[in-house]
């Protein structure tokens, strides 16, 4: 029984059964879905896939970044709303209101006065806005030959760290590169999250090198639950998606994964397996930040 546990990290970690009814997990759908240039288009489609998950017995439907629009800086400016006024904000609070699920609503370029941002908007099951996520990170990346990105140019950079709470259970919430970006995501496990939710848009170069490298690393160092969720691969876009949707449990195993064309991943979130996991190996509490925290003690 959940009250009756061996929690060695109680501070961080306040899973509360009495106010759960999911008991042990949550039932999640990843939706990896077509992105084009038709903005109408792709939020009915989400819409869809909301109402969709939830006839399959989701309790939380999670869409990719920038799920409304063509990912690429030339589209930000025209495609972006605001929050949460915009036509593409007040679909997704109807369909969790609808739906009575929650709804990570991916992202969308957001305009705030006359700054634009990568934004992920939560939506509760009455269709309150519960949180809303401003990419940190921005993508300013450049391999030769292969990959060069500059979100900078058009975006600016969040600045919080953004978790919900969802029938007691604490999740985080990252867009994209921000995943990179582990000290961030180590100050949500700290603050009690048991699943990071990551929309994002890897690429034909970085994925197959790092997205499950990731998403498995931070599972294993965080001991918690992290799900990515990727638009589905389209080879004539002038950004190609690597797809590869997945779910990761807080062992670092790979639970569910898509390939890269559209569907849904659904599937369940034990929570419990956070604090197993955090009970059997320890290093929450094991940590010498005595040592980390001193350069000095660096032997020459
Ligand atoms: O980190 C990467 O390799 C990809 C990041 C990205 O595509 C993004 O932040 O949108």
């Amino acid at each position: 029984m959940m009250g009756d546990n061996t929690l060695t990290d109680a501070v961080h970690w306040r899973f509360r059964e009495d106010s759960n009814p999911y008991v042990r997990g949550l039932k999640v759908a990843l939706v990896q879905m077509a992105v084009g240039s038709d903005k109408a288009k792709n939020v009915a489609s989400a819409v869809k896939q909301i109402h969709r998950a939830k006839e399959a017995g989701a309790q939380l439907v999670a869409l990719p970044e920038c799920f409304n629009s063509p990912y690429g800086t030339k589209f930000f400016d025209e495609y972006a709303e605001e929050v949460p006024s915009g036509a593409t904000s007040r679909a997704l609070s109807k369909a969790a209101a609808e739906t009575g699920v929650c709804v990570v609503g991916g992202s969308v370029p957001e305009r705030f006065g006359n700054k634009l941002y990568n934004t992920c908007t939560v939506w509760d099951g009455s269709g309150k806005l519960l949180a809303q996520h401003r990419k940190v990170h921005l993508f300013d990346i450049r391999i030769p030959n292969k990959m060069t990105f500059r979100e900078s140019e058009v975006l600016s950079p969040g600045d919080q760290i953004t978790t919900f709470d969802l029938a007691g259970i604490k999740i985080g919430v990252c867009i994209c590169y921000d995943l990179r970006f582990y000290e961030m995501l180590h100050l949500m496990a700290q603050e009690g999250c048991a699943l990071i939710i990551c929309p994002a848009a890897f690429n034909m170069t970085t994925g197959p090198r790092h997205w499950e490298l990731l998403a498995r690393s931070r599972a294993n160092d965080l001991q918690l639950w992290m799900a990515l969720v990727s638009p589905a691969r389209d080879t004539t876009a002038a950004y190609v998606a690597w797809g590869h949707s997945m779910l990761v449990d807080p062992w670092g195993s790979v639970v569910g994964q898509l390939k890269e064309s559209e569907g849904t991943l659904i599937h369940e979130v034990d929570v419990k397996v956070v604090e197993e996991v955090r009970n059997n190996i320890p290093v929450r509490t094991q940590r010498r930040t005595d040592l980390y925290e001193t350069v000095k003690k660096f032997k020459k």
